[in-house]
């Protein structure tokens, strides 16, 4: 067990962290590189826009190459080898609003390259079994038997789960979009799920063709009680996916089940009831209740999964009332009492902000992927649209807030971390754009889920593109009834409206305290996590923010770290605001706009002469920039003269010393140094000297510490204050220091600085650190 002056240390000494290097082959010059290769291909194709197919591959060369996929996708693979999931974006096309009777069937033989086929849809039937690339890629025929490759993007979230396309299903493409594929062959390419439609074997649309017949058994119909067998014994396999299809082909093949047989159609609907519940389909989950509820009101099991389901959509008020409409019928169902008080709990949270921050750590802290259980909190704040339309609308305080109030403790809507052995990558070559890890894997899980789950899409689909598409305020449906998601706009709202969690797993893999040398290791493996919180995207940029923010597994804790009056607008940074002006605006140029902070504006008149000499006299010190507080604690204390040197000469390149953030790193390396050599008076010097600079306050005044430029690094140097005073018997200061320490951890740990105890602080914080 730790003691507090250890946690204190190793929170100290780690002045700086940061986010590990991805393999090597996903660097930015090679992503940059193959983006370059995907452009001329995707040039190649547009070549042939409009034109048939130059050479189409044959049906046997179609199914070789899907077998050699497969046979690629079951290979064990050397335990260092990451396989790449790729997506390239070559257009940006709408899905299809068009119903199925405005559009005339085509076959493979009429598509031509490049072409979106507005005006037709085509009934396809496969004849692979399916392969999951970042999509799910199939061989398909078409009612003549003509082969050709068909992926389908955005239909699932589970990666080892390829039920949605198994051999022998007939899918039909509203609107085919017909393409030079991913990985260089022909093919229709489906990226809008409401354009797929998965079709029975007696379906009219089916039956309208004759098609090629089937290989022997393969046609066979089955009967109910067969596919009910069959979903049963894949639920308990947990192939929930396959047993939902097979209850579904159940369903739909006999229309009048319900009446030659209730228990078995009532079995059907309870059992994809509970196969929707493990698939995220939860909207599916309640509407396959209702229809049971519709006949058998009083269904026990149908109103249970009816309130989980209601749970799991976070409707917690829905799912309290159909609890008790529950218990008002079974009044011992445990299952029924313990859900209620589940549903209480949560809605207790999301009016008061009551929770205990200690067991969501604890939990967070135990888990592979801490998704938590919990309901949002929306503090005193608002939504309102800014006095600066091109702002859009921001986060506003409704009262005067004191520093360190909860602000926000919100859910991620959709959150997603690196898969080992697994790399995603999107080459969008329309925008010249490529996004990597859990960046390149977060749309299609959104997509996905909104889709599944269209009462949620609405608020998803209102957060800001960055002026790539417009915001919708409803979503429309197609005549078939299905939710028309545009799958681009979704992914570059997420591109907009993401946050990142760097370097940080939503919860540690290793359940034990890795041993002395494995930590260095366990910081060094890539990693990273990123996710959308719908409420948090609405607060603006600023580099002067006035929030700060933590992550307890998917929930984001937002505090004020000063006091904002009544009306404010609230702030997070979207950039690390140590970085120069320039590498910041890069990143707001992006997302479309400039900021006008106070930092900005100074930083923007320093004149250009004054900004080179800083950079250059920067770059001087690039031998001390890049070694770890371990190296340089290491290193001779005679190099403390040489640090100061530098510190001199960076300084003096400021006209007017404000937000000297350059200085943070050279004072960091001095104070160690001094600290190493016993020399705690320069050393406290140094580290009040520091956050004076940066901060634009005095550490060490009486007052609350409120600094101009909000930086969590101030904890580490109130942390080491801390030491250096308790180690100079200096009282009074070290509990100055020992206040502000306590505030300001509060507010990064998300514990709530009044109320934590700084033990718990610390551990909260050394877990959103990685520190252990
Ligand atoms: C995450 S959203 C923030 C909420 C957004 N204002 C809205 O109306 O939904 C990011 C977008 O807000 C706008 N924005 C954020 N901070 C801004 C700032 N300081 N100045 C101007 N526009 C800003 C930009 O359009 C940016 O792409």
């Amino acid at each position: 067990m730790d003691t507090l002056p250890d946690l204190l240390k190793e929170a100290a000494l780690k002045l700086h962290h940061s986010k590990p290097p991805p393999p090597e082959d996903f660097t930015t010059d090679s992503l940059q590189t193959e983006l370059f290769k995907e452009q001329k291909y995707a040039k190649l194709a547009a070549s042939q826009k409009g034109k048939k197919p130059r050479q189409r591959s044959t049906r046997a060369d179609l199914i070789d190459n899907q077998q050699k996929d497969q046979a690629l996708d079951t290979k064990e693979l050397p335990s260092d080898y990451v396989k790449a999931f790729k997506t390239v974006i070559t257009s940006e096309y709408k899905p299809s609003s068009k119903g199925l009777d405005s559009l005339t069937p085509i076959t493979v033989n009429d598509l031509l390259v490049g072409i979106i086929h507005r005006n037709n849809y085509i009934v396809l039937r496969t004849i692979t079994d399916p392969v999951r690339k970042t999509g799910i890629k199939t061989i398909v025929e078409d009612h003549e038997g003509l082969a050709d490759t068909l992926t389908l993007f955005n239909v699932n979230y589970d990666l080892d789960d390829q039920a949605f396309l198994p051999i022998n299903s007939y899918v039909l493409i509203r609107a085919p979009y017909y393409t030079l594929g991913v990985y260089g062959y022909y093919g229709v390419r489906c990226d809008h799920p409401s354009d797929i439609i998965m079709l029975h074997h007696e379906h009219n649309l089916v039956k309208q063709f004759s098609w090629p017949a089937l290989p022997e058994n393969m046609d066979t119909v089955l009967t109910c009680e067969v596919l009910k067998d069959q979903g049963n014994t894949l639920f308990s396999e947990k192939k929930h996916q396959w047993a939902c299809t097979k209850y579904t082909t159940a369903l739909q093949q006999n229309e009048s089940l319900k009446e030659q047989n209730l228990d078995m159609w009532v079995a059907l609907h309870s059992n994809r009831a509970v196969c929707r519940l493990k698939i995220f389909q939860y909207e599916g989950a309640i509407s396959d209740c209702e229809e049971v509820l519709k006949c058998l009101p009083k269904n026990k099991k149908a109103m249970f999964l009816k309130a989980r389901a209601f749970y799991f959509l976070r409707r917690f008020d829905k799912s309290a009332r159909a609890c008790e409409d529950l218990i008002a019928e079974y009044p011992d169902l445990d299952e029924a009492n313990n859900l209620l008080d589940e549903c209480l709990d949560r809605l207790r949270e999301s009016s008061r902000g009551d929770y205990d921050f200690r067991s969501m750590e604890d939990k967070a802290r135990s888990e592979d992927v801490a998704r938590l259980d919990h309901a949002d909190y929306i503090g005193p704040v608002q939504i309102l649209q800014c006095r600066d339309p091109a702002k859009g609308r921001g986060l506003f305080a409704t009262r005067d807030i004191r520093q360190g109030e909860l602000l926000l403790c919100e859910k991620a809507f959709v959150v997603t971390t690196d898969t080992p052995k697994r790399y995603y990558l999107t080459f969008n070559t329309v925008r010249k754009e490529v996004f990597s890890g859990p960046r390149a894997q977060l749309p299609c899980q959104l997509i996905r889920f909104i889709y599944d789950n269209p009462s949620t899409a609405n608020s998803i689909m209102q957060l800001d593109s960055g002026g790539r598409g417009k915001r919708s305020s409803n979503i429309r449906y197609t005549p078939e009834g299905q939710p028309i998601i545009d799958a681009f706009t979704v992914s570059n709202i997420v591109g907009n409206n993401l946050l990142e969690l760097e370097g940080v797993p939503l919860g540690l893999e290793e359940k034990e305290e890795p041993k002395e040398k494995e930590k260095d290791d366990q910081r060094e493996t890539w990693g990273g996590a990123c996710g959308v919180w719908v409420m948090t995207s609405h607060m603006n940029h600023s580099c002067l923010e006035n929030v700060g923010r933590t992550f307890i597994g998917d929930f984001v804790i937002v505090r004020a770290t000063k006091g904002i009056k009544k009306g404010d607008e609230l702030f997070q940074s979207y950039a690390d605001v140590t970085k120069p002006l320039k590498d910041r605006q890069y990143i707001f140029k992006k997302m479309g706009f400039m900021c006008k902070c106070a930092m900005c504006r100074y930083q923007t008149y320093m004149s250009t002469k004054e900004n080179q000499e800083r950079e250059k006299a920067v770059k001087n010190f690039t031998k001390f920039q890049d070694a770890s507080t371990k190296k340089i604690a290491k290193m001779s204390p005679d190099l403390a003269p040489q640090v100061r040197k530098h510190i001199d000469i960076i300084f003096h390149t400021y006209s007017n010393p404000a937000f000297c953030t350059e200085l943070l790193r050279p004072y960091g390396v001095l104070s160690t140094l001094q600290f190493t050599s016993n020399h705690l008076k320069g050393c406290a010097n140094s580290l009040c000297r520091i956050v004076e600079l940066v901060a634009g306050c005095d550490p060490l005044a009486d007052e609350e510490f409120e600094p101009k430029l909000w930086l969590s690094e101030y904890v580490y140097y109130f942390l080491y204050l801390c030491i250096v005073f308790d180690l100079l018997e200096d009282k009074k200061n070290y509990e100055n220091c020992w206040k502000k320490a306590k505030m300001i951890l509060g507010i990064l740990s998300g514990v709530g600085y009044e109320s934590a105890r700084i033990e718990e602080a610390i551990r909260c914080f050394r877990h959103s650190m990685r520190l252990y």
